[in-house]
């Protein structure tokens, strides 16, 4: 289980007659961090949602090491969703409750449901809790109520809640695409810490291909719900990119990359 592998085999989601994700075949393996891209509409959100079972594929396999992931069930199912931790655009906090609390939200996957209804946590619960807030330098603010915080704020507690759950994938979709520059690259230099820190596979969906190349061992590039490249950061040259989309394509992604700024940290692009 620690070094599982991630592999999907000729995975596929239709919706009526839209093919969202076609035959996608992938071996991801554990501690690397990719990235996803391709327009809107490419698959992307699908293949993330397929992969935590939040929707069921038409057809292909998921497999995690020894484990047929679409063929779990019940408590089994649960355990691969605590598995796979997830964060979105839109963070999905609970803006009324503080930041602490929101955090141990992410513990309730482990317990029962009355338990869950109660809201009880144990001292190890907040710690662990704590902790994982330090780690996004966001203890300070922890009994702050959620609603009052930046977005980049929210989406590293969100990253915190993803965290307790102690999960050994994180599926973040489009993390960073309703924040500023500088917020971006907190919330991406948060999810490579991690991965690094953790041994965590991180798997992230971007539309700006910039930050992908900054930050990605790994990019895989989606049109129309397929796989069109796959390989380092350094390999996805604006040739290769113009190949896939066009040169309107590569002028849409140059545009994105106007839009968000990030350090680019040269020991991760590759030789
Ligand atoms: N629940 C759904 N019902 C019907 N069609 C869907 C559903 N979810 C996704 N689709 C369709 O599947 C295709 C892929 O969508 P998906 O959201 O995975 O793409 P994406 O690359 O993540 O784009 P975006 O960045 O806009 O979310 C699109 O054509 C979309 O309209």
């Amino acid at each position: 289980m620690e070094h599982a592998s991630l592999r999907l085999t000729s995975l596929t989601r239709r919706f009526g007659g839209n093919t969202a994700v076609d035959r996608v075949t992938l071996d991801i393996p554990q501690g690397q961090f990719v990235g996803v891209i391709g327009r809107s509409g490419a698959g992307k959100s699908t293949l993330l949602r397929l992969i935590n079972r939040l929707i069921d594929r038409s057809e292909g396999q998921i497999h995690h090491g020894d484990t047929d992931v679409t063929a779990l069930r019940g408590k089994a199912l649960r355990q691969w969703r605590r598995d796979c931790a997830m964060i979105f655009q839109q963070f999905n906090l609970v803006d009324r409750l503080d930041v602490l609390t929101n955090v141990l939200v992410g513990r309730l996957a482990e317990r029962g449901f009355l338990a869950s209804m109660a809201m009880n946590f144990t001292d190890e619960e907040r710690t662990l809790a704590i902790q994982a807030l330090d780690r996004l330098d966001m203890a300070p603010k922890a009994l702050q109520r959620a609603g009052t915080l930046s977005g980049g704020q929210q989406q590293r507690v969100a990253i915190a809640r993803a965290l307790v759950q102690r999960p050994r994938i994180m599926l973040a979709d489009e993390p960073i695409a309703s924040l500023d520059p500088g917020n971006a690259t907190r919330v991406m230099e948060a999810l490579r810490n991690i991965n690094h820190e953790d041994g965590l596979t991180v798997l992230v969906n971007l539309h700006t291909l910039d930050t992908a190349r900054a930050y990605c061992d790994r990019i895989i590039a989606m049109r129309e719900g397929r796989v069109m490249f796959d390989g380092t950061a350094h390999q996805l040259t604006d040739d290769v990119v113009r190949d896939i989309y066009g040169s309107e394509g590569l002028a849409e992604f140059n545009e994105a990359v106007t839009s968000t700024t990030v350090t680019r940290n040269p020991a991760l692009t590759p030789a």
